[in-house]
């Protein structure tokens, strides 16, 4: 079933039309589907089977309160990558000791913040951040369980931006020199060994780097043990890929069963997988209302209410996400448009050369935005960011309000 379809023409989210939520909140708006959220995470978790595991969300893909929540309730942990995310995590009832630590940058304060606060695991970068993380840990009298992210250097085949798997990116450490660091950790006292992690990039629309990704550090496992380093978790990280437009990636079960197939003999090793976009880029919609139609001398413009500062996606990455009318019943021409919003950059787009049967006032819905949408929102030209609602069937509640002029500035100072 989709929780995102048309009803009489009318798009509904759940059992809301999402008209009456464009009217009521104003645009631009994000909303989000609970059923969605909680389908899609059960859709990983169910599939593990026997094999011990933990899903923990990767909470940059849609850090809102509401959303963590929902998954903390379904008992999920979190994959975070900032001590803002972390107490984000807390306020949300999450349980910190299902928390995984990524990241390539952890200040003293955010080790020093996941070590009083419990977590399952630091996923180490670098050499040094390993020595920092001890350090830390030390002055706090603990011992800081670790994982050490390992590159496996295989192709994600997916946008150079968004691919972290190869050995000229900047995350994790190389195999080739894994062994002697996982030796150095063993020999700092206040770390305790327990994990190996990875993360090969987002986006990606087919199993098999994943598996290749998987087979290198199972061997890496295997090799440590013969160093006498006893690996306990192995977390594969995110990165499966949506349908935003004719891509067929595999369903979170297909390809959780493919990873949990693999550790078939290893059942004393938990595994790890660190979604995001597959959770909640399909449990998300923003809304906007047409401003103007313009006519230039080669295209058609359909200036709308949201911009770039809202979803950066096209933008950055010429991401395409479907555009599509919350009425489909208004007798309109059809026409085709670039889909523009009001910030002063050539870039500010939602989408090219699409389709549409449109009028000023209408509202239009980009579909595949609850993940990497409004957490990459951004105050860009002055303007506030959107609201954010959660429908969970016919209930509607407001998850962020939308952002104030007077919040835009209220840390600012004028000097005498
Ligand atoms: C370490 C880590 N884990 C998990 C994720 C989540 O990735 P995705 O949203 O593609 O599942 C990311 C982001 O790409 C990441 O950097
Ligand atoms: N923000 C990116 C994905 C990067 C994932 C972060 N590690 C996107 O919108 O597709």
């Amino acid at each position: 079933m989709d929780y995102f379809a048309y009803k009489n023409e009318q798009l509904f989210a759940e059992n809301v039309a999402l008209e009456d939520i464009a009217k009521k909140f104003g645009t631009p708006c994000y909303v989000y589907s609970k059923s969605t959220i909680e389908r899609h995470w059960h859709a990983f978790n169910n599939a593990a089977g026997n094999q011990p595991h933990l899903i923990c969300y990767a909470v940059k893909a849609n850090s809102n309160l509401a959303v963590l929540n929902v998954m903390a309730k379904l008992g999920s942990g979190f994959d975070i990558v900032s001590g803002g995310e972390l107490s984000r995590v807390l306020k949300a009832g999450g349980d910190p000791s299902k928390v995984v630590f990524s990241g390539v940058g952890k200040t003293p304060e955010e080790i020093a913040f996941g070590l009083e606060q419990g977590i399952k695991c630091f996923n180490v970068e670098s050499r040094s951040e390993l020595a920092r993380i001890n350090q830390v840990a030390e002055s706090l009298g603990k011992k800081a369980p670790i994982s050490i992210r390992v590159n496996p250097d295989v192709d994600a085949k997916t946008h150079p931006y968004i691919s972290t798997g190869l050995k000229d990116n900047k995350f994790g450490v190389e195999r080739e020199q894994a062994i002697e660091i996982y030796q150095y950790a063993s020999s700092l006292p206040f770390l305790n060994v327990v994990g190996i992690d990875c993360h090969i990039g987002s986006q990606l629309t087919d199993i098999a780097p994943f598996v290749d990704a998987l087979d290198i550090l199972l061997a890496l496992i295997d090799e440590l043990a013969e160093h006498g380093i006893q690996i306990k978790h192995l977390d594969v990280g995110g990165g499966l890929g949506v349908t935003y437009d004719d891509e067929e990636p595999p369903h979170p079960d297909q390809y959780t069963q493919a990873i949990a197939q693999r550790l078939a003999g290893r059942e004393e090793l938990m595994l790890i997988f660190e979604p995001g976009r597959a959770i909640m880029a399909n449990a998300g919609v923003l809304l906007t209302k047409v401003e103007f139609l313009k006519q230039g001398a080669e295209k058609n413009f359909a200036i709308i209410d949201a911009a770039m500062n809202d979803l950066l996606r096209p933008a950055l990455y010429s991401a395409w996400q479907n555009i599509i009318p919350l009425n489909a019943a208004l007798p309109r021409e059809k026409a085709i448009y670039d889909v523009v919003g009001p910030i002063c950059e050539t870039g500010d787009f939602l989408g090219k050369n699409r389709e549409l049967a449109i009028a000023p006032e209408d509202y239009l819905a980009v579909r595949s935005a609850g993940a990497y949408g409004f957490a990459m929102a951004s105050n860009y030209n002055s303007r506030c960011r959107a609201a954010e609602i959660l429908v969970d069937d016919e209930a509607v509640h407001l998850v962020r309000k939308r952002e104030t002029v007077e919040q835009l500035f209220e840390n600012e100072f004028i000097p005498r």
